[in-house]
């Protein structure tokens, strides 16, 4: 089975589908060069026009990294490869200089919700949920995701998803700001391109243009330095022996 699925339409809709939904459509390097390949491609194919990122099946959007191919990364060095290569990949979503949507089917944990917020809008199902839970596991949110938060919500709601590590439902997740739409889990590719044709028109240079404006201001705030210090510091902490033995206890209690 093709572990991410790529479509596009006539209108100028790509839609790019994590298809891993028996691991809840955890990233692994594979689904990582997927994604970067298609964000390359958005970007240089004039007739592409807006991305949308979404996984499989209908519990979820994306479980983060996936915890069974890294968990043998021990030290600081193997993390923070890994860690900056999906970090790399983040940042050229944030700066694709076209539109990009989240489409949260499901639950969205720990990395699925760093991919979600480095997209433009995201929309969420009603019966969905979105937690940054990378504390629960004794790290930081890695790929360069909590800086991307902070410049995107309210900071009190921003730094409350962060440091809680609680999971939110998608209604919750919707009035802190994070969700910019809920809808219900039956036709969620309908409302998605409803929610598209009334919210992003499709001449591509407005739209760049707009994105364009956000992508200058984010770049002057250096903040690809910033995401790689973030990314530096999460590094460190996976690490340690709290990191370690919180992702050998997830392993353990789903033998
Ligand atoms: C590494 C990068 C780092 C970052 O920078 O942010 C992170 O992403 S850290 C966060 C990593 N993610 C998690 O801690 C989430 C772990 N998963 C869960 O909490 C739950 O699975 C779920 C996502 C809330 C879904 O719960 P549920 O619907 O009840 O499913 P199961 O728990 O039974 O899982 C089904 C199946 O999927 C496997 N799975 C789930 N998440 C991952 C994952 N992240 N990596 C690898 N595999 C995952 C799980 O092990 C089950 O597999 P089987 O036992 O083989 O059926």
């Amino acid at each position: 089975m093709e572990k991410f699925l790529v479509s596009r339409d006539k209108n100028g809709l790509v839609w790019f589908t994590i298809n891993r939904p028996e691991k809840r459509n955890a990233i692994d390097y594979d689904v990582m060069d997927g994604l970067a390949k298609i964000i390359n491609y958005v970007e240089e194919n004039d007739s592409d026009k807006i991305l949308i990122i979404t996984g499989a099946g209908n519990k979820a959007f994306c479980s983060g990294g996936d915890l069974n191919a890294f968990h043998s990364l021990l030290t600081q060095e193997d993390a923070y490869k890994m860690l900056s290569k999906m970090g790399g990949i983040l940042y050229k979503l944030l700066t694709l200089s076209k539109p990009t949507v989240a489409l949260l089917n499901g639950v969205a944990i720990g990395g699925g919700c760093e991919l979600a917020t480095a997209c433009d809008y995201r929309l969420g199902s009603t019966d969905g949920s979105v937690g940054f839970v990378q504390g629960r596991m004794g790290i930081t949110t890695g790929w360069g995701g909590a800086t991307m938060l902070l410049e995107k919500m309210p900071y009190e709601n921003a730094l409350q998803m962060l440091m809680s590590a609680e999971v939110f439902s998608a209604i919750d997740g919707y009035k802190k700001g994070f969700i910019h739409k809920v809808i219900g889990p039956d036709n969620l590719l309908g409302e998605c391109e409803q929610f598209i044709s009334k919210q992003i028109i499709h001449n591509i240079n407005v739209l760049t243009a707009y994105k364009n404006v956000a992508i200058r201001k984010w770049q002057e705030s250096n903040i690809k330095a910033r995401m790689f210090e973030e990314i530096e510091t999460c590094s460190h902490l996976w690490a340690t022996k709290e990191h370690h033995t919180a992702v050998k206890e997830f392993l353990e209690t789903k033998i």
